[in-house]
């Protein structure tokens, strides 16, 4: 079973298979308020202001670079909604790969820092 404690320590790398249901549906255990909608794995983000916001998405920005895996960021005053999938699986159709879980996990261990 994979834990987002794992997750955590993994790095994305370049990857061509994508994860089966049966595997996301295992990854999206680990990963508490993730969905998948849409081909795309989903969280939405609460926060007090727009400072906080927007200082969240300038700390994603900070460490998933180094993995080089980029949430697509919906952002309002109090709310930000990510979601990740992986333009290079699944023959370039695209899907969700071990790389969106990773970051998933990262983004949600910058939440809790709040
Ligand atoms: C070439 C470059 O590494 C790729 O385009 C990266 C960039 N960021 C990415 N971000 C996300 N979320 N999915 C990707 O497949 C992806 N691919």
């Amino acid at each position: 079973m994979v834990t987002a404690a794992e997750l955590i320590q993994k790095k994305g790398r370049h990857l061509e298979q994508g994860l089966s249901d049966a595997e996301i549906s295992q990854y999206l255990a680990a990963v508490e308020g993730w969905t998948l909608q849409d081909g795309k794995i989903v969280r939405s983000f609460d926060f007090k202001n727009y400072y906080e916001t927007l200082a969240f998405v300038n700390a994603i920005a900070w460490v998933i670079h180094a993995d080089d895996h980029h949430p697509e960021l919906t952002v309002t005053y109090n709310r930000v909604v990510a979601r990740f999938d992986t333009h290079s699986v699944n023959g370039g159709k695209g899907g969700i790969s071990e790389n969106d879980f990773i970051a998933a996990a990262k983004v949600d261990a910058i939440y809790r820092q709040r």
